[in-house]
């Protein structure tokens, strides 16, 4: 996916597939869950990508997820969420339990996994026409929640406080998104995505797009959420791994074989003290 507009689409196709969203005049306020892979296995048609990946990434806490490319990184961050289903060939076995309850159990509906366990993407996807305060709103209307004027104006303020962006847009709330610079449009992004109020919130490169400032300050958005909300994070960026996570997972593809993880635990011992030595190698940059 190469362009806002597109980003954008993926945005809203994300909600479109539920039909019985329920409307409601309040967003309950919940606290971080946990989120606890067990054997996932993903294909794109014949094509295994991930191998039985097991993974607990513990409530209010950061896990990163790191490897080289197309080790399958961001296909396990989408079936975490259930958004891997969306591309047509895709299949997937295992379960994903959020807080012990099966995203994927069918009495479940697709929307309400979504908005609790919400995702910022590569690139920044604001409406771009969109005013600032509407971008940050957006999703209340896709997922059926509804709210009175006050309850709003008072949603716009908590979700770019928490996002690190009030500062800078709170005079400028109906100008429109995509006058926003790259790291102020992904700071939008952030806090449209807190104002389902989900329990986690997936980052897959979510600085990849961004200037080193601009980059840095997106991470240090990211240590103040996880009090809020648990954050899995994919990046292949070591350094961030070490400022922003608590936890890490390393992903391998060895020679043509499925992406599994070869090793994860608190970032501190997988950087300082990787017990496998493909993790060792891949930490300091040896390969990837
Ligand atoms: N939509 C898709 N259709 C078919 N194959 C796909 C699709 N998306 C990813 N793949 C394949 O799945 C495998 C894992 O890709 P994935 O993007 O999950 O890896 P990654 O570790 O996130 O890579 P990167 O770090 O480069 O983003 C790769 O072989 C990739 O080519």
């Amino acid at each position: 996916m190469t362009d806002t507009a597109a980003l954008a689409d993926e945005f809203d196709s994300w909600f479109a597939p539920d039909t019985g969203a329920a409307t409601t005049e309040s967003i309950p306020t919940i606290a971080p869950a946990t989120l606890d892979a067990r054997e996932i296995s993903a294909w794109f048609g014949d094509h295994k990508v991930l191998d039985r990946v097991s993974l607990t990434m513990p409530a209010g806490r950061v896990t990163a997820l790191i490897g080289p490319s197309g080790c399958g990184k961001s296909t396990f961050l989408r079936t975490l969420n259930r958004m891997h289903e969306l591309v047509p060939s895709a299949s997937l076995a295992g379960e994903v339990l959020l807080d012990d309850v099966d995203i994927y159990d069918a009495s479940r509906r697709i929307t309400e996994a979504r908005r609790q366990i919400g995702m910022v993407f590569q690139k920044p996807n604001p409406f771009p026409a969109m005013s600032i305060a509407d971008n940050v709103l957006a999703g209340l209307a896709l997922t059926g929640i509804k709210l009175d004027k006050g309850a709003k104006t008072d949603l716009v303020e908590e979700t770019l406080t928490k996002a690190g962006l009030w500062n800078e847009v709170k005079d400028r709330l109906r100008q429109a998104g995509g006058g926003l610079s790259g790291g102020q449009q992904q700071r939008l992004c952030i806090a449209r995505s807190l104002a389902v109020r989900p329990r986690v919130l997936l980052m897959d490169e979510p600085c990849s797009a961004l200037d080193p400032t601009s980059t840095r300050r997106i991470e240090q958005t990211i240590t103040e959420l996880a009090q809020d909300v648990t954050v899995v994070i994919v990046t292949h960026n070591m350094q961030q791994a070490q400022r922003v996570s608590d936890r890490c997972a390393f992903f391998l593809a060895e020679a043509g074989t499925p992406g599994a993880i070869v090793e994860h635990g608190p970032t501190e011992a997988m950087f300082g003290s990787p017990q496998d030595a493909r993790t060792a190698d891949y930490v300091n940059g040896r390969f990837g």
